[in-house]
């Protein structure tokens, strides 16, 4: 029997991909484009949310990146970045999120003449006020923050120095993100050895829209400690006859060194990735014990949570509270938190809450 996403609601969950631009409610964007004169293709909460998930059902990465444009055009002031990063965390507590990494693009928010400190610290002033809230609630929540940089553009230096000087006020990490074909890691390949002289960690969005030349760059070029989707490195596990899978040798390497998956099953639906969930990877790459994390990407332009995500695996591939706990410590333990914090969240938090949930 699979579990429904109002139980799967009710347990602790640790989510590490999911991008502020691409959670925002459809309301907050309405009045924040209002106060902006900012157009947008409804202004009903209701069509607009359609919106974008229909257009983001593209089966095109650049076409799903489009959407993007009216959820940045609203968050270029300090005000409506604190908004969106308050309201955030309100909605990840409210689906049972006990610790998420929220990553954005600084260099995206600068059009009203913020600097990229004030950007950062805007966002970091909302969630501080959004954990607060949803811990004084009762649904305490911790969020790392991860800076992106976008892959087309030259300002990953610059963002990797500001992970740097924010990594004991927030910021966990950094990654790269953005259309994928064309616009191969090692072209910030300077961040990326700044970061680990740095002693800094790092994901990188790789093996969604293109395959494994992709990955195989950001782990053996770039050193990447988790991969942002990493789905297709399937295309390097062939499943003989007998039902044997053989592991090539990036395949072979990712599993051996247990390098985190960020999956998120309808995003990758979305731009194509995938046909189906049912034949979506995360089945086969969980029967192989790869370290499969499951994730949303953009709640509004999938019209998702981490619940919904979970409960459409648990659905399609019979997944019990025994699978989603897996899930769930896999991504604490790959956190970018320190190990005795990622240690507390999975002692204190998760395993009392699974271990009464598998008891029934
Ligand atoms: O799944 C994704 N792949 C590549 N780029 C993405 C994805 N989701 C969001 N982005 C881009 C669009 C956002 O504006 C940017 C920063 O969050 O990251
Ligand atoms: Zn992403």
């Amino acid at each position: 029997m699979s579990l429904s996403i109002e139980e799967i609601r009710q347990a602790p969950k640790a989510l590490l991909h999911d991008h502020l631009d691409g959670g925002l409610r459809p309301a907050t964007v309405i009045e924040l484009a209002a106060e902006i004169g900012h157009e947008l293709p409804s202004t009903d909460a209701v069509e607009l949310g359609r919106w974008f998930t229909e257009s983001a059902d593209s089966g095109s990465l650049e076409r799903y990146l489009e959407t993007f444009s009216h959820t940045v055009a609203v968050m270029q002031t300090r005000e409506s970045l604190h908004r969106v990063a308050r309201e955030c965390a309100l909605d990840l507590a409210a689906d049972g999120v006990v610790y998420a990494e929220v990553r954005f693009a600084p260099e995206l928010h600068t059009e009203g003449g913020l600097s990229l400190e004030s950007i950062v610290e805007a966002v970091l002033a909302g969630f501080d006020a959004g954990c607060a809230e949803a811990t004084n609630d009762g649904s305490p929540i911790r969020i790392g923050v991860l800076l992106t940089a976008m892959r087309h553009a030259a300002r990953s230096m610059e963002i990797a120095q500001l992970v740097v000087d924010y990594r004991e006020r927030g910021v966990v990490g950094f990654d790269i993100a953005g259309a994928e074909a064309g616009f191969p890691p090692t072209r910030h390949l300077d961040a990326f050895e700044f970061l680990q002289r740095e002693n800094s960690r790092f994901t990188i969005h790789a093996g969604e829209g293109f395959g494994l030349p992709s990955i195989w760059q950001a782990l053996q070029w770039c050193g990447a400690h988790r991969l942002g989707h990493g789905v297709r490195i399937v295309d390097d596990v062939s499943v003989g006859e007998d039902g044997i899978a053989v592991l090539g040798p990036l395949a072979a390497y990712v599993r051996d060194t247990r390098v985190p998956l960020e999956l998120c099953p309808t995003s990758n639906l979305q731009t194509g990735a995938v046909t189906s969930i049912k034949d979506h990877p995360v089945g086969l790459l969980t029967d192989l014990r790869f370290r499969v994390t499951v994730n949303t990407d953009n709640r509004l332009m999938s019209g998702t949570s981490l619940s919904r995500e979970m409960a459409l695996l648990s659905d399609a591939f019979g997944y019990g509270w025994e699978e989603l706990r897996w899930f769930t410590i896999n991504a604490m333990k790959s956190s970018f938190l320190h190990f005795d914090e990622r240690l507390a969240i999975i002692d204190e938090v998760i395993k009392p809450a699974y271990a009464k949930l598998i008891e029934g």
